[in-house]
């Protein structure tokens, strides 16, 4: 039995610092940990790299011979057949390297349509679960973001969205909390009242939405989506708690 987080979320959204922390984190508790890079683009990390999907394709290759620009060659990256033919090969070697107590973080990149609609990661959390993996899925969001309530139920659709693809437990992060001064701001948003979020929603919306605010707030209530952790990096107990978390989805995906 394996154990894995893919980290996910959207671009800039402090994915790789995350990976980053969590490994001198895991490192310093004397914790085995794996960081691998799923992202055709990235170029600098603080971290080793263990498994790098650049020794399958290259962003900078795919860029220049089909003339498309970096996002547009980083969804080609993702969807194109080959890499979903040639995934299942690359990380069947790439896993044979690991013990069964392993554990492996993967860092995706910040493309949106990578958990909404492209397959690639969906086949990926697919293969892991062949290989007898328990995964979790850890969805960073930017607290920038979330400052009022239209982009907070944004914020839990997106990763509602990403969850329903994926299904996997999953935990979901408010990612640079050391940047919100304005605590309130942010702290309303982190584990809200639905009725509550309904009625600022509605103020801040003509009537006509009304039907379709209630509709949204019911879905995101109902999938129990509303909470974020928050992760403020200058304090070592915020990723031990967001390891825990995570720990538990992960154990919680063995049951
Ligand atoms: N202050 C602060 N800055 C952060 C934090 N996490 C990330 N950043 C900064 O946010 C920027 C983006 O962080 P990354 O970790 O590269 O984000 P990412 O999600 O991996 O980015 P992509 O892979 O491009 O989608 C960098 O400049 C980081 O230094 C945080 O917790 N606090």
């Amino acid at each position: 039995m394996g154990f894995a987080q893919l980290v996910i979320g959207p671009a800039g959204s402090g994915k790789s610092t995350y990976c980053s922390s969590l490994y001198r984190h895991c490192k310093t508790l004397g914790r085995s940990i794996h960081i691998g890079n799923l992202d055709p683009a990235a170029e600098n990390f603080d971290y080793p790299i263990t498994m790098d999907i650049r020794e399958l394709i290259s962003l900078d290759d795919v860029m220049e011979e089909l003339g498309l620009g970096p996002n547009g060659g980083l969804i080609y990256c993702m969807a194109m057949e080959h890499l979903e033919e040639n995934l299942d090969d690359w990380l069947t070697e790439e896993l044979d390297n690991y013990l069964d107590d392993d554990y492996l973080v993967f860092d995706f990149p910040g493309q949106i349509e990578l958990f909404s609609h492209v397959p690639m990661l969906r086949n990926f959390v697919e293969h892991l679960k062949r290989k007898n993996y328990n995964v979790c899925g850890v969805y960073l969001l930017d607290c920038q973001f979330i400052t009022d309530v239209t982009k907070s139920v944004n914020g839990c659709m997106a990763s509602l969205s990403a969850t329903i693809q994926l299904e996997l437990p999953h935990v979901n992060i408010l990612s640079k909390m050391d940047l919100v001064t304005n605590k309130r701001d942010s702290e309303n948003y982190l584990d809200p009242e639905p009725q509550l979020v309904l009625s600022e929603l509605n103020q801040r919306m003509t009537p006509r939405f009304k039907k379709l605010n209630k509709s949204l707030i019911k879905l995101v209530d109902e999938y129990s989506m509303v909470s974020f952790i928050p992760l403020n990096l200058r304090k070592e107990s915020s990723i031990q708690h967001v390891l825990a978390q995570t720990d538990n989805g992960i154990q919680y995906g063995e049951d």
